[in-house]
């Protein structure tokens, strides 16, 4: 069952008569399933951003159609967009967003409170991620108290609390040293697999992509390629490295590809 399907996804910047118009995006088709986690990689300004903020309707496509549950983003009133993104969205950053004045269960809380979820569920629900995620130790504490891997835990238990129909991760590891990030994935595959939490990531890294089940290559605002992934995580990891470094390479990058 499809839960997100974007149509010629078009994105130019730039109004007419100010500066040159650039088109970011030209044409872009992605389906993605219930439970599937995709990677969206790319060189730099190739427009993953740009694709991952019209997913999540923060920007808005030049033209083209994105559905989220069969809902078009475009059809929704600024009020309405507002209320489906909570409810319908979770979002991870590679800054990872937390609220510092908050603790952490408070940040986790959230999401619950904006969709009027009840005082009993919620904490059930906050006690399940925080095991899911190991931050149950730290619980009680601010955000300036934690690690950069505690924190990106804790934004990933922020984004997913409320089961979000997708989940949108920019970068999420961008920030973390590597044990830190093989903690993140790991606690993402976990969620993805565990309770079939659909996950799109945009990712510069390899290893990081590797803990998809699905890498769409995007180059120059199109889809370029697409990996799926094998049993052997470090098979995957190698045609992801070979894919991307024949993408910044000047000879024919399709000779790698397979
Ligand atoms: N608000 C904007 N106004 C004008 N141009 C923009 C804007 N945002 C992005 N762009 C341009 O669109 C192109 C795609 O940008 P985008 O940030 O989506 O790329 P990216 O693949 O995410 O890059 P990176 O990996 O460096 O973050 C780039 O050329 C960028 O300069």
């Amino acid at each position: 069952m499809s839960v997100l399907v974007a149509k010629q996804v078009t994105k130019t910047y730039g109004q007419a008569g100010i500066g040159v118009p650039y088109q970011a995006l030209k044409g872009i088709d992605l389906t993605v399933n219930k439970g599937e986690f995709v990677g969206i990689m790319g060189p730099s300004g190739s427009g993953k951003s740009t694709l991952l903020q019209i997913l999540g309707s923060i920007e808005q496509a030049t033209t083209g159609d994105v559905y989220i549950q069969n809902q078009h983003l475009d059809e929704l009133t600024d009020v309405n967009r507002a209320q489906f993104r909570k409810s319908h969205l979770g979002f991870i950053f590679q800054d990872f967003q937390l609220l510092d004045f908050l603790t952490v269960e408070e940040n986790m809380h959230l999401p619950l409170a904006l969709n009027q979820i009840k005082h009993k569920d919620s904490q059930q629900k906050i006690a399940k991620m925080a095991d899911i995620l190991g931050v149950r130790e730290i619980l009680k504490h601010r955000p300036h108290e934690l690690s950069g891997g505690q924190k990106q835990r804790v934004a990933a238990a922020r984004a997913l609390i409320h089961t979000p129909a997708v989940v949108l991760a920019d970068e999420p590891t961008g920030n973390l040293d590597s044990k830190s990030a093989k903690s993140l994935m790991q606690a993402l595959v976990k969620l993805n697999q565990q309770e079939l939490a659909t996950i799109v990531m945009v990712t510069h890294d390899p290893y990081t992509a590797s803990f998809c089940d699905r890498v769409v290559v995007i180059k120059d605002g199109q889809l370029f390629h697409e990996l799926y992934a094998e049993k052997e995580r470090s098979r995957f990891h190698q045609r992801i490295v070979h894919v991307m470094t024949a993408l910044g390479g000047e000879h024919d990058a399709l000779s790698y590809l397979g």
